[in-house]
């Protein structure tokens, strides 16, 4: 048997939606996890700090008896979001990021940025205050084909953003290509990314060969194996530009399982179990927790969480439900496909 203890660790952008959903789903990240970075995107979506703090207030109030866990507010960058509403909800502590999503370009996204002119205001503030942003990164485009808009997105609109906003603070979240994994890391400690723990399983050929499978299709989706390769040696490499956000996205059974299926994976529930399988395929348990528990804090500022979480390795592949049965309907828990021996203990 091998053993492997961590710092409890923090997902750094977790979808939990709300109402039954959240309700659901919640206990499935406050068992392994001390803090989570929530993403905005309800409908609609959580725009001002008074929105943030009563979100918050609702997750707070979902919480399972006992639970020790800290959700971590954002805001939704709009075109008419307000500089010093952000830099009030900052400065009191209730949000922690803010969340740019290209407008149309994945789940809930309607409502965000077509015109970057109109946000600069916003983003010079959180330069200033030394507030993060949180891109989502692909362009919407309808001429730029699906498994390139993240490198195009890089190039575009990326780049010439974080030239324009000298000392702005960016996590490019979900990265899922090597174009993004090189731009990342050749950055200084302004920039960082998230990489979710499907992207370091499948590759596009999981989502297309032998039928589709809408349970691995999420955006930006699955790409060549040389980019899982790359998300892989990014992961384990230990390099603090890279921490661990899971993107879990719950979305009941119906609205994945049907002729114009949502995007989003569902990896809450067994997520620590399969990092720590990845890492160890890998020769690099040693980087788990930095990956997991430590590169995160560090690029928020935040410190490292007390207490830990133990995994071990058994003869017994480990075992999780097929579905979490909700109030708004069962949500399928992401299958690597592949049996994973290692367990959260206890
Ligand atoms: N990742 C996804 O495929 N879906 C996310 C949105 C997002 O993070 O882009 C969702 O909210 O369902
Ligand atoms: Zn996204
Ligand atoms: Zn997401």
């Amino acid at each position: 048997m091998t053993q492997i203890t961590v710092p409890r660790p923090d997902d750094w952008h977790l979808h939990l939606r709300d109402g039954a959903m959240l309700q659901g789903i919640v206990p499935e990240t406050t068992r392994h996890f001390a803090r989570a970075i929530i993403m905005p995107n309800l409908v609609p979506p959580v725009v001002t700090g008074a929105e943030a703090a009563a979100y918050r207030d609702r997750i707070l109030a979902a919480l399972p008896e006992g639970a020790d866990f800290t959700p971590l507010m954002t805001l939704y960058l709009t075109e008419e979001t307000d500089p010093a509403d952000v830099a009030a909800a900052h400065a009191s502590g209730l949000v922690k990021a803010v969340k740019l999503y290209p407008a149309g370009a994945t789940t809930n996204s309607a409502s965000g940025v077509r015109d970057f002119a109109r946000v600069a205001g916003v983003l010079e503030k959180m330069a200033e205050i030394g507030l993060p942003l949180c891109v989502h990164g692909e362009v919407t485009d309808p001429a730029v084909d699906i498994f390139d808009r993240e490198a195009v997105f890089i190039d575009t609109v990326l780049d010439p953003l974080r030239r324009r906003t000298p000392g702005l603070r960016v996590v490019m979240e979900h990265v899922t290509t090597k174009n993004g994994v090189d731009y990342v890391a050749a950055q200084g400690d302004d920039m960082g990314a998230t990489i979710t723990t499907h992207h370091l399983i499948i590759n596009r050929n999981h989502i297309l060969v032998g039928g589709i499978k809408p349970h691995y299709y999420c955006l930006p989706v699955a790409k060549r194996e040389e980019h899982r390769l790359a998300l892989v040696a990014a992961a384990t490499s230990g390099d603090g530009h890279f921490f661990l956000g899971t993107d879990s996205a719950p979305h009941a059974e119906p609205a994945k399982e049907c002729a114009c299926g949502c995007a989003g994976c569902f990896t809450a529930t067994n997520t620590m179990a399969l990092l720590a399988h990845v890492f160890e395929r890998e020769g690099k348990l040693e980087n788990l927790a930095k990956f997991a528990s430590e590169n995160g804090p560090a690029f928020y500022r935040l410190p490292v969480n007390a207490g830990t979480l133990v995994l071990e390795k058994t003869d017994t592949p480990a075992e999780w439900p097929a579905k979490i049965v909700t109030g708004a309907g069962p949500v399928t828990v992401f299958d690597p496909g592949f049996p994973v021996y290692w367990h959260v203990k206890g």
